[in-house]
């Protein structure tokens, strides 16, 4: 089985460049038995890649190695690793360690300085600051709410980051309620609860994510609630992130529903079209890549529900310039994104925009044409505009095109009135964020 790898490493070594080798074939890991191989890759991506583009040579070369066909999967996840997160597991609420020694749980990359700020994020980046600097004084708890992969793990380890630099002696435990939960069933198990509260009544910050997963879990939830309560009442800080606003949890106890809104509840919104770009910029700074922000713009506009799936697609484009060896274009990036591409635009076109928004304020389609400038219709249109703004690769005078033949100007008057009412007029912010999802699917 060693011997077959290496065989393969020598042979894709000499046929590839040594970017594309090092990118792709390098860091996988392969575990044989007599079934077959298999090849673990790190991530998606190159789980997806390897698959795609390389599969059959390795085929090929297990053929005539191993003179027979031989069945070779591309699996996800490296072998060396599951031990030693297992291990990390059964310590989960070992008697706490000072946090320096590395038990926060904190991944030192989410900080504040590579947390880029906009209209969605600027209250709950506010509060998250205040919280840091300030821990069990000023907001107790901090809740923070959002959808998915808008940055809420991000931004709740900054604060425990920068509460760490100030103080090195903080404990701290950053935990994902998940493993809370496993947590509480291994106390359970163990008849451990002692150990359990000492560690969690000890910390001077708790950050949990995503405590939507307690939903229905009645003796975690029980447990959560002391610890909450012995927390806030020494001051401790308690940080929660959950997907929705916490009167709208589902199969939590109504007490801590209740606690959960003592301190300060902050939403993080979908960041809108120039944030998008701005934190494309920030990724690629980060990481010293070259990206125009013709192409930002260009990735920006195709992936709006969430900024993971942002990283995502800019990963993708860079690891295509790479493996490809050319610069970052917009043509690239089209290419490397073809897929997602054919799925955005069969969902989101500008006759889809017209009808859901024309349904959504009871007016006929024909309106979004229309010359008619009562009230009733010329809002529905300047929203509809705005969202084919947002949403689709139309330029504004194309935009104006499928409005009846308008100008370009009255596009972008019409963005911009929409972008002022949403600010300063809750039902129609409300009306906007509906459409964008609904459009979004
Ligand atoms: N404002 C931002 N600036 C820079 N990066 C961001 C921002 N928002 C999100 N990200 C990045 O997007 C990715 C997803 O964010 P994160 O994991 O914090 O989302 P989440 O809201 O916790 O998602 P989930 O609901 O799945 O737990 C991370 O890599 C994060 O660094």
């Amino acid at each position: 089985m060693d011997g077959f790898w290496q065989h393969c490493l020598d042979r894709f070594s000499k046929e590839l460049t040594p970017q594309q080798f090092n990118t792709w074939i390098k860091p996988l890991k392969a575990e044989g038995d007599e079934e077959g191989v298999r090849l673990l890759a790190p991530n998606r991506f190159v789980q997806q890649w390897v698959k795609d583009k390389f599969l059959s040579r390795i085929q090929q070369l297990a053929e005539t190695q191993l003179g027979r066909p031989v069945n070779i999967e591309v699996v996800l996840g490296q072998p060396e690793v599951r031990p030693a997160s297992a291990a990390a597991e059964s310590k989960a609420f070992a008697p706490a360690k000072p946090a320096r020694e590395g038990h926060s749980g904190l991944n030192p990359a989410f900080n504040f300085a590579n947390f880029v700020t906009g209209k969605a994020n600027q209250l709950a980046r506010a509060a998250a600051m205040q919280v840091a600097e300030n821990p069990g004084s000023a907001y107790n708890p901090l809740f923070v709410y959002g959808g998915v992969g808008l940055g809420k793990t991000h931004l709740i380890q900054a604060i425990g980051n920068l509460v760490l630099e100030h103080n090195r002696h903080a404990k701290i435990s950053y935990i994902h309620a998940e493993r809370y939960v496993s947590d509480v069933v291994r106390a359970y198990q163990h008849k451990s609860f002692n150990d359990f509260k000492r560690y969690y009544h000890s910390l001077d910050l708790l950050l949990i994510d995503d405590i939507q997963f307690f939903a229905g879990k009645s003796r975690t939830q029980e447990e959560f609630f002391y610890a909450f309560n012995a927390l806030i009442e020494a001051q401790k800080q308690v940080i929660i992130t959950c997907d929705t606003y916490p009167k709208e949890m589902q199969g939590i106890e109504d007490r801590l529903v209740s606690r959960f809104g003592w301190g300060l509840t902050v939403a993080i919104e979908p960041p809108e079209l120039e944030m998008r770009v701005a934190i494309l910029l920030k990724k690629a700074e980060g990481e010293t890549i070259a990206l125009g922000e013709d192409v930002a713009f260009f990735i920006a506009k195709q992936i709006q529900s969430n900024v993971r799936e942002l990283e995502g697609a800019l990963k993708r484009v860079v690891a295509y310039s790479r493996f490809t060896g050319q610069p970052i274009t917009v043509d690239l990036a089209k290419e490397a994104l073809k897929d997602l591409l054919a799925v955005q635009t069969r969902q989101i076109s500008i006759e889809n925009i017209q009808k859901t928004v024309a349904d959504y304020y009871k007016i006929k389609v024909a309106e979004m044409y229309s010359k008619k400038r009562s009230r009733v219709v010329a809002r529905p249109r300047q929203m509809a505009m705005a969202l084919a703004k947002e949403l689709t690769q139309l330029s504004l005078p194309d935009i104006g095109d499928a409005f009846g033949g308008r100008d370009h100007t009255t596009v972008l008057h019409a963005c911009r009135r929409i972008e002022e009412l949403r600010n300063q007029d809750p039902t129609l912010s409300r009306d906007f964020a509906v459409l964008m999802q609904t459009l979004r699917g």
